[in-house]
């Protein structure tokens, strides 16, 4: 008999979810009903119904972002330019410049995205305002979501083109 707020259950696919490393098909584990966290291990006493809410991280976050279009983008055009063509290893290139100028204090993120980024959040200093999951591209949440407040990404690549992500809250 399992302790109350727990259920067994069997996973069916394969993927990585936050609390768990690699899910094997087949394999029984364990779902607290309140949090809706799962674990490998039995539990041995009640599922706690508040849940640390940390296993996910955060509901929401408030990023910006800088994003280079290229040739492969899904939209090859901007504010800024009609229409796009550098090739993607030209616009990583320009990425990592921007990175390192923003790293290194030489100028501000929302100095660079306000002239370079190929997002029309350009005019907000790259600002995207609060979104939580569901809402973006999933290499772009996943980086979002992993950042701490104040984090630069690494560049990020999207089917819009290649992004420098900063979480601001
Ligand atoms: N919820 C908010 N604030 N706006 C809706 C965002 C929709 C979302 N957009 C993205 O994922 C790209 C990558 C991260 C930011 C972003 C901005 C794109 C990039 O430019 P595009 O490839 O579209 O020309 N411009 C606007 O959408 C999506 N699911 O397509």
């Amino acid at each position: 008999e399992l302790p109350a707020g727990w259920e067994k259950r069997l996973s069916r696919s394969t993927g990585v979810s936050s609390q768990m490393d690699e899910i094997v098909v087949g394999q029984h584990y364990y779902l607290n009903i309140y949090t809706k966290e799962s674990q490998w291990d039995r539990p041995d006493k009640p599922a706690d119904p508040s849940g640390n809410g940390k296993a996910d991280g955060p509901e929401e976050v408030q990023c910006s972002h800088l994003l280079v279009k290229h040739s492969g983008s899904r939209r090859p055009s901007s504010w800024r330019e009609e229409n796009i063509t550098r090739s993607k290893e030209e616009a990583l290139e320009m990425v990592k410049s921007y990175r390192e100028q923003i790293a290194s204090g030489k100028a501000t993120f929302a100095e660079l995205a306000s002239k370079y980024s190929d997002c029309s959040s350009a005019r907000r200093g790259g600002d995207l305002g609060p979104f939580s999951r569901g809402a973006m591209q999933k290499p772009f949440e996943q980086a979002a979501f992993t950042l701490k407040v104040g984090e630069l990404s690494s560049p990020v690549h999207t089917d819009s083109g290649i992004h420098i992500i900063q979480r601001t809250a």
